[in-house]
C-alpha cells in the first residue's frame, strides 16, 4: 500500500494584485519520499511552499497538510525551514531550541556534537552552516510528518551540505515526506522524484531523466572558446560556459554553426544530453520567447 500523502496542492493559482506568482499548480508529496522544487529565481517555490503550509491564503484551488486543510494543529506536525531559517537572533541556539521545545511542548532537543561549542552564542555570532545546522534541529525536534526545506544548504560548504542531506535521507527512511527547493543540481539529483517551475507554472515533473526528457543540449569544442562564447551569447542564444567548455541549449547545432561561422569561429559540435540545469533553462526559455529557437 502506498504511503499517505502528507502534503497536496490542486490547482493552486495565488496572484499579488494582476501578478500571478503561482498558477494552476498540483503536487503531492507522500510520507517516506524526498521530492525537489526547483525553479529560477522568482519562479513561485515558496510561494507554493507558504499556501501548503497554511501561512499564505491561496487564491484559488485547494491545498491539503496531512490531508486536511492547513491549520495551526496540524502545523504541529510539520517541520519548516525557511529561507532566512525562522531562528531567533538575539537567543543563543540553545536558546533557541528551548524556544521551540516549549513551542511544541516536547523535550528540548540533543545538541549534535559539533554545534557544542556554538550553544551559548547568539545565532549572528554563530557561522551559517552551524545555523543552518540547528534550524534542522529545531524543525525536527517535533518528530515531524512532513518537512519542507526551502533552500536549506544555500551557502554552506560541501561538508555542511553532505551532513544536511543525510539528515533529509535519515527522515525520508523514517517515513516523512520531505519538500525541498534548492539550486544545486547535485542535489536535486539526490530527490526521489522532482517538480520543475518556471514562471509560477509546473512545467516538468518526475524523475532526472523524465524531466529532462530526452533533450539535448549543442556542446562546442573550439580552441577560441572565449570568442565563441561572445558571439552565441551576442547572438541571444543560451550559452553557458564550464570552465572552457561551451554548451548551448534551445538552439539546432545548424544554427550555432552558423553563428560560429558568422563570427569565423572555428568549432567541433556535438549534441549531448541536456543536464537538469539546462532543461530548467529550455522550459524558462519556452515561456519568456514565443517557441525555442531551435527551429529558426
Ligand atoms: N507578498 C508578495 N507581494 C508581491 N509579490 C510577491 C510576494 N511574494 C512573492 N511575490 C512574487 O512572486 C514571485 C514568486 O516568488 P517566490 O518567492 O515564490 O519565488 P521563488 O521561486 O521562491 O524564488 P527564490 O528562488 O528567489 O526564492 C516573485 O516574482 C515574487 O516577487
Amino acid at each position: 500500500m502506498s504511503a499517505p500523502i502528507v502534503l497536496s496542492a490542486d490547482h493552486v493559482t495565488r496572484r499579488f494584485g494582476d501578478f500571478t506568482a503561482v498558477d494552476e499548480v498540483s503536487l503531492r508529496v507522500r510520507g517516506g519520499e524526498v521530492v525537489g522544487l526547483l525553479g529560477a529565481n522568482g519562479a513561485g517555490k515558496t510561494t507554493v511552499m507558504r499556501m501548503l503550509l497554511g501561512l499564505l491564503p491561496v487564491s484559488s484551488g485547494v491545498v491539503g497538510l496531512l490531508g486536511r486543510p492547513p491549520n495551526r494543529e496540524r502545523r504541529r506536525s510539520i517541520g519548516y525551514v525557511p529561507q532566512n531559517l525562522g531562528l531567533y537572533r538575539d537567543l543563543t541556539l540553545r536558546e533557541n531550541l528551548a524556544f521551540v521545545a516549549d513551542a511544541y511542548g516536547t523535550s528540548v532537543p540533543q545538541l549534535p556534537d559539533d554545534l557544542a561549542p556554538y550553544a551559548d552564542r547568539l545565532v549572528g555570532q554563530v557561522p551559517l552552516g552551524a545555523q543552518r545546522q540547528a534550524a534542522f534541529v529545531a524543525a525536527l525536534s517535533h518528530h515531524p510528518a512532513a518537512v519542507l526545506l526551502d533552500e536549506p544548504t544555500s551557502g554552506v560548504d560541501a561538508l555542511a551540505r553532505a551532513r544536511l542531506w543525510d539528515t533529509i535521507r535519515d527522515q525520508s527512511d523514517a517515513g516523512v515526506g520531505v519538500l525541498v527547493t534548492t539550486h544545486y543540481m547535485q542535489e536535486a539529483q539526490q530527490c526521489d522524484r522532482l517538480l520543475l517551475m518556471s514562471h509560477g507554472r509546473l512545467v516538468a515533473q518526475g524523475t532526472e531523466t523524465d524531466v529532462i526528457d530526452g533533450a539535448t543540449a549543442v556542446a562546442v569544442r573550439c580552441e577560441d572558446w572565449t570568442s565563441a562564447f561572445a558571439a552565441l551569447s551576442d547572438a541571444g542564444l543560451a550559452a553557458t560556459l564550464d570552465g572552457r567548455a561551451v554548451r548551448v541549449v534551445a538552439a539546432s547545432p545548424d544554427r550555432v554553426q552558423a553563428v560560429l561561422g558568422n563570427a569565423q569561429v572555428t568549432a567541433t559540435l556535438t549534441a549531448v544530453p541536456a543536464t537538469i540545469e539546462e532543461r530548467m533553462l529550455m522550459l524558462d526559455r519556452d515561456f519568456t520567447h514565443s517557441g525555442p529557437d531551435w527551429q529558426t
